[in-house]
């Protein structure tokens, strides 16, 4: 029967129906019986795409099928199965995914081959499973990407385009176009003439808004309509994956992304201020609870979120939000790329006589730890392996090298932590510390212990040490890290008599902002310790941001944290990195967004850095239309309205702390008010004592 229907059906040009809505001819070019479906190829974008289709949906698609289809399923006699088509095996949709080596297949039923197959499927578009034999172009990525930087296992999910080196070589000239590829990307159903206008706009984030969703054909292909009307079946049943259509329209968007990851080989620019962006992979929890992965990178600084939304008529429909900043790294980055990019630059910065600063911001969970501290191998931390131990490397390094021998200098590492607004040190116990600020407002950490060292090793034996203690001492006083600030300082002094400052650089792995606008604890500890990280989080912003405007008014004094980094927001010689972390899961999404924006008004004003000249180059190459620019009015007001709405939450907890306060004195005053009583009483009657005795004293001297 098969071998009938494939006679009959491979070859033939059918119609297809895409997630997104669109419906286009492809050709037939296996069929599956097992899985009964068959495999269709078509091509888009330059290059051969392949989907498969139930035979279901294939006549439903194409009614003319219909009777030949049943006649030859009917006319089937012998229920023998042939071996199913291996062609396309672990390449689902796309035709550029590799296919599993059929020696590392284990020895399966055909039913369980073919659930097998489906889930191997499934992950190999996440997760590009390991296990598999790549693809030409997909093999010269991976080398490419082990030579780049990326760790193999963590492949971006979205395939490279035959052309993408030549692509690349253009968008290296031009830093904006990726972010135009991104947007293309975000309307490629619009027709040609719609599409050259949305490429028009280079804001620095765009919302492709659900508005836009379903007014008339525009971007009519991202909505799916509900399931009364006519729906796609999804493949695996909404039962398997709980939000399996916003995965289908992922994926279909992310087959029409170019991808170009930050490349070690790229050249390194200097920046006064560097916002970067990177995403972590799934983790175990996340994939045992299928969770899909919402957010993007297509590269070249660009990160896409695609936020699933739904209408009030249950029409399903991703808000693909479009974010640039300096770089963004994809899942399968190193730390050792990350670093490249980002610390690195400050370090050498340092032996300039700069002030650096490099922040890990970002939710619980989303790699600000590993990120900085070192990657996990189960619980044990590699401390070797994070930005702290590799900027010690690269310090020790510099301080050997022959251009900087002649300066003369000592390095010097301190490690503490903010919670709650107070210092402890890491290096001696826990310790607390006061912060003081002198007439010429310079601020001191008073007694912090700042150790001489020699190597790096030592550096990384104080790390250990420092976040153990860190740890433990969390754990009695009921705080978890990421509700506090841990600051590592690598300071050079001269070594003359005075052990003059000469250069510092802070690595700071910022308390989580996950909580930052959760106001239903009731919790006085918890709103307490939320409205402390708040203030901290918004005073760095605003510090960065004076920074950033070269301001002369610096507000230091909103946070313990902006107080002890008053140095790293004044003056020519200041440096700032700041990378945020997204974790891509769907449940983070709001908590993306956050740190997204964040991130973004960080940014805004580094006037120095790739993400913001973009859009001023391209500003002047086009002219945008007014519609675009009451759309970029739009999003710097709602930006500033934000901005304002966090200062006032800020101040409403502050204020209802001093309620408090001022409630607990009143009580206190009250619960001593009967004593005060008793004392004026006893005052009085005292008084009154000795006015009569006062009276008798004058009675008997007038008598004399
Ligand atoms: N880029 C990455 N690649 C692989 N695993 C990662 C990556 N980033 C984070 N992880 C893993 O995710 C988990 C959480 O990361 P991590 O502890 O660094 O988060 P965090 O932001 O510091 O959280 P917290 O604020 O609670 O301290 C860890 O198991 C870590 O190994």
């Amino acid at each position: 029967m098969e071998a009938n229907l494939s006679r009959f059906l491979v070859g033939l040009s059918v119609q297809i129906s895409r997630s997104d809505g669109r419906v286009h001819l492809a050709t037939v070019k296996s069929v599956d019986m097992v899985k009964s479906v068959v495999m269709v190829e078509w091509h888009e974008r330059n290059t051969y795409r392949g989907k498969e289709v139930e035979i279901h949906e294939l006549c439903v698609q194409n009614p003319e099928l219909m009777e030949h289809v049943m006649t030859i399923t009917n006319k089937a006699a012998e229920p023998t199965v042939p071996a199913p088509e291996k062609k396309y095996e672990g390449r689902l949709r796309s035709s550029r995914i590799p296919a599993p080596p059929p020696s590392s297949a284990p020895a399966v039923t055909q039913a369980e081959e073919s659930v097998v197959n489906r889930s191997l499927s499934r992950q190999t578009r996440m997760f590009q499973a390991p296990a598999l034999v790549p693809s030409p172009t997909t093999t010269t990525r991976s080398k490419e990407s082990l030579e780049n930087g990326h760790s193999n296992h963590h492949q971006p999910p979205v395939p490279t385009h035959p052309e993408s080196s030549s692509q690349r070589k253009k968008n290296e000239k031009k830093p904006a176009q990726s972010l135009a590829v991104a947007r293309e990307a975000v309307k490629e159903n619009d027709e040609p003439e719609k599409m050259t206008a949305s490429l028009k706009f280079q804001g620095r984030r765009k919302s492709v808004a659900p508005k836009d969703l379903n007014k008339g054909n525009k971007r009519q292909s991202c909505a799916i309509k509900p399931p009364d009307v006519k729906m796609k079946k999804g493949k695996f049943g909404e039962a398997h994956r709980p939000n399996q259509k916003f995965y289908e329209m992922i994926q279909d968007f992310r087959e029409t992304l170019e991808i170009t990851p930050v490349s070690a080989a790229e050249q390194i620019e200097s920046h006064k201020i560097c916002v970067c962006v990177r995403k972590r992979p799934l983790n175990k929890q996340e994939i045992n609870r299928k969770e899909i992965d919402v957010v993007s990178v297509p590269g070249m600084g660009v990160l896409l979120v695609h936020e699933p939304k739904q209408k009030v008529d249950l029409t399903k429909y991703l808000d693909n939000q479009v974010f640039h900043f300096d770089y963004s790294f994809d899942e399968g980055s190193t730390n050792d790329l990350v670093y490249k990019f980002t610390a690195k630059p400050l370090v050498q910065s340092i032996f300039e006589g700069c002030v650096a600063t490099c922040f890990a911001y970002g939710q619980t969970g989303s790699g600000k730890t590993h990120t900085m501290g070192g990657d996990f191998t189960g619980k044990q931390q590699n401390s070797s392996k994070g930005i702290y131990a590799l900027a010690s490397q690269d310090v020790f390094s510099y301080l050997n090298h022959r251009r900087y021998t002649n300066l003369d200098l000592s390095v010097f590492v301190s490690f503490f932590e903010i919670y709650n607004g107070k210092v402890y040190d890491l290096l001696n116990n826990k310790s607390k510390l006061r912060v003081l600020e002198d007439d010429r407002q310079q601020v001191q950490v008073v007694g912090l212990e700042e150790v001489y060292v020699t190597t790096a090793d030592d550096v990384i034996k104080m790390i250990q040490a420092g976040s153990s203690c860190r740890t433990s001492g969390q754990t009695s006083a009921n705080a978890n890290s990421s509700r506090s600030h841990a600051i590592l300082q690598i300071v050079l002094r001269r070594n003359d008599r005075a052990s003059t400052l000469y250069g510092k650089f802070s690595l700071v792995d910022l308390a989580g902002n996950e909580r930052g606008t959760d106001v239903s604890s009731n919790d006085r500890s918890t709103l307490v310790e939320t409205a402390e990280i708040n203030r901290s989080l918004l005073a760095l912003k605003e510090c960065i941001r004076s920074l950033g405007k070269n301001s002369d008014h610096i507000p230091f004094r909103m946070s313990t944290l902006t107080k002890v980094l008053r140095d790293s927001f004044i003056g020519e010689k200041s440096r700032t990195c700041m990378i945020a972390m997204v974790s891509p899961g769907m449940s983070s999404c709001e908590y993306t967004m956050n740190t997204l924006r964040y991130a973004d008004r960080v940014k805004e004003l580094s006037g120095n850095s790739k993400a913001s000249e973009a859009p001023k180059a391209q500003a002047l190459i086009e002219s945008s239309s007014d519609e675009e620019s009451v759309e970029a009015d739009v999003y710097d007001a709602i930006s500033q309205v934000s901005d304002l709405e966090e200062k006032v939450y800020v101040e409403l907890q502050r204020a209802s702390g001093l309620i408090e306060a001022m409630e607990k004195t009143a009580y206190n005053i009250e619960a001593g008010l009967p004593d005060l009583k008793t004392f004026s009483q006893k005052l009085f009657d005292t008084v009154q004592a000795l006015q009569s005795a006062v009276d008798q004293e004058r009675a008997a001297r007038q008598k004399h």
